[in-house]
């Protein structure tokens, strides 16, 4: 196994506590994190059948979401978003602008974007307080949702939030929704409608086209602009909404060595960036001077996004 020498290494106790993890009936986090086993709406978390005051919304965003999220709507959005020509501005300005967001995907949180931010970065840091590159990692790993805003292209939520999955290859069932994949172009496409699509064995997740929205869009701002994140942190930023993979455990076959390691902190991360989302409120202006230490260690003072 190659551990890279920027990387943050996975030392055993961890690895320990990603394995108890995954034990169902495990509420407390090792470190102390008390997983809620109800969000602020009473129902269990992720639950998108339930009959919540966000069920039907959340179900049309995702009926959206999978008939225009195909291989080549993908193309273009990389091929434009990458160019980083929209604005300029430092993390934490687009922290603040985050502010103006509601996510239509979500049925666990209806608060304001920043708050979430700080509640899943806190959570975090409580329980490895020595890993400053993942408070950090926690605290952005949101900010692509300003791809919603006017001065980004406005673009429609179903291109911004919600869970990401491959193009190019089949749509794997344990995809929320699925059933709305039928009207999907790319679904009855004999080029990508494969267990393998246009990927071969173990390609690499870099190599794999993804949905567009906040996740691979924030991968680019960070990569354009050299944050010296290491390789987990960019990782995580990149495939948090991809539940199929960390939750379900499919699209394994597309994987490379590098993204096995870096799965391990996804998990991790995961579980705050999940279970972190409540009404409780975090005092910002307590905890800005730290994290505005961190994005200077690993940001630029002005992006281009
Ligand atoms: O609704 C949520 C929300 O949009 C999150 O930011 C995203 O990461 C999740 O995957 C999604 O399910
Ligand atoms: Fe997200
Ligand atoms: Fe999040």
């Amino acid at each position: 196994m190659t551990i890279l020498i920027e990387q943050p290494e996975f030392v055993e106790v961890e690895e320990e506590k990603v394995c108890s993890e995954e034990n169902e009936n495990e509420l407390v986090l090792d470190g102390g994190f008390v997983v809620p086993t109800t969000n602020a709406f009473g129902h269990t978390f992720r639950d998108y059948d339930v009959n919540s005051e966000r069920k039907d919304g959340v179900e049309e965003f995702y009926r959206i979401q999978h008939i225009n999220q195909s291989v080549d709507f993908v193309k273009r959005m990389r091929e434009e978003y990458g160019k980083l020509d929209k604005v300029e501005m430092s993390i934490w300005e687009c922290c603040e602008l985050l502010n103006e967001v509601v996510d239509e995907s979500d049925p666990d949180l209806d608060e304001p974007q920043i708050e979430h931010l700080l509640q899943t970065a806190e959570a975090i840091r409580k329980d490895y307080p020595k890993e400053g590159w993942l408070h950090l990692t926690a605290l952005i790993h949101d900010l692509g949702k300003v791809l919603h805003l006017p001065a980004f292209g406005e673009l429609p939520q179903w291109a911004v939030v919600g869970d990401t999955f491959p193009v190019g290859c089949a749509f794997d069932e344990s995809i929320v929704h699925h059933k709305h994949f039928q009207e999907n172009p790319d679904y009855s496409n004999p080029a990508y409608n494969t267990k393998y699509g246009i990927y071969s064995e173990g390609c690499g997740l870099n190599n794999v086209l993804m949905s567009w929205g906040h996740d691979d869009y924030m991968f680019l701002v960070a990569k354009g602009n050299n944050s010296t994140l290491p390789s987990a942190g960019l990782f995580i930023i990149r495939y948090h909404s991809f539940y199929a993979l960390h939750r379900a455990g499919a699209y394994k076959h597309l994987m490379n060595e590098d993204d096995i390691e870096n799965l391990k902190w996804l998990k991790v991360f995961n579980k705050y960036d999940l279970y972190s989302k409540s009404k409780v409120r975090i005092d910002v202006e307590k905890v800005k001077p730290y994290y505005l230490s961190l994005i200077e260690k690993y940001f630029p003072a002005k992006l281009r996004w």
